[in-house]
């Protein structure tokens, strides 16, 4: 079943394009990771999925509908956030209480089981909790919900270490008991790589790629040894990124295709987040541009 079907997606902002023709597909239940930079598009495009926001021109469908307004998406899809808001006369108690009102696969079991373990106060209102506990109380939420698609913006915004360790642990068992199409866009791709079956990379409200995590990981390589040979072995390759290490040795980043073995160079894999930083990134240097 085709849960997203995007086409040539657009959005503006007044005149500022956040989203620039975004075109994917999810298909199978997966965990697919919604990747980019600092203002790439990634909260504009799970709002848009979400039905909280109008698209502007391209087509979007969700469970083969617009999402927006729309109550058969509403009631099967939940977005994560750390906007989420419940009347503030509600009580998280209340608010678990409620739930299964509106979500037909809400698991109150695992809920409840959730709420105890991080030992959140069922009395409280959820304008009053801490940063970190609405982030966990939000993430037991969308859980709980069981929607055939889940998607999360940044939830571990908050959540000190163990519990984002926690989150992770708790969504991989939730998820192989239960599966479901679940989209999560995180800062933290290195520490939640793990989870993930799919990468949605976006870049400047374009679509940089969407593929397996097995083919991110064979994305790119790198090349490391003496400036000059690997230089030469580079040339006419598609650079990713450039580092020099000290006077003598270069390090670089080429998009992967076979490579002659040259004395002198190592070949090293690239991890799925810096494949991720160096593809969308404008300068070939980083950091170290800055300081040429
Ligand atoms: N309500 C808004 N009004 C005007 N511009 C907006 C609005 N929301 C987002 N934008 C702009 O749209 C672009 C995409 O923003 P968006 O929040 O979707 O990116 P993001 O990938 O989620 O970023 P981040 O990782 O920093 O949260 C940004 O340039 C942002 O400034």
């Amino acid at each position: 079943m085709t849960v997203i079907d995007c086409q040539d997606l657009r959005k503006k902002y007044k005149r500022m394009a956040a989203l620039d023709g975004i075109t994917f597909q999810l298909k199978d239940q997966k965990i697919t990771g919604l990747i980019g930079r600092n203002g790439a598009g990634k909260t504009t495009l799970l709002k848009i999925l979400a039905g909280f926001i109008r698209k502007g021109s391209g087509d979007v469908l969700v469970f083969s509908s617009n999402p927006f307004n729309n109550l058969r998406v509403s009631g099967n899809s939940i977005l994560v956030d750390d906007q989420m808001s419940f009347p503030d006369s509600l009580t998280l108690a209340d608010i678990l209480g409620m739930a299964p009102d509106f979500y037909k696969r809400w698991d109150t079991e695992l809920a409840n089981n959730l709420f105890k373990y991080f030992k959140l106060n069922p009395k409280q209102l959820h304008s009053r909790l801490s940063k970190g506990n609405k982030a966990t109380f939000n993430m037991i939420f969308g859980l709980a919900t069981r929607c055939e698609l889940t998607m999360f913006d940044e939830p571990t915004n908050g959540m000190d270490e163990a519990v984002r360790s926690d989150f992770y642990r708790a969504l991989l068992k939730d998820y192989i008991a239960h599966p479901r199409s679940i989209m999560i866009s995180s800062h933290h791709l290195a520490e939640m790589e793990h989870l993930l079956e799919d990468i949605l990379l976006i870049h400047k409200g374009k679509v940089v790629f969407h593929q397996s995590l097995e083919e991110v990981k064979e994305y790119a390589v790198a090349l490391q040894g003496t400036t000059d040979l690997v230089e030469k072995l580079a040339a006419g390759k598609e650079i990713l990124h450039t580092k020099q290490l000290d006077s003598q040795r270069n390090y670089v980043v080429i998009k992967k295709e076979e490579m002659p073995v040259i004395d002198g160079v190592t070949t090293q894999p690239v991890s799925v987040s810096d494949v991720c930083m160096y593809v969308t990134s404008d300068g070939k240097g980083g950091i170290d541009d800055v300081f040429k």
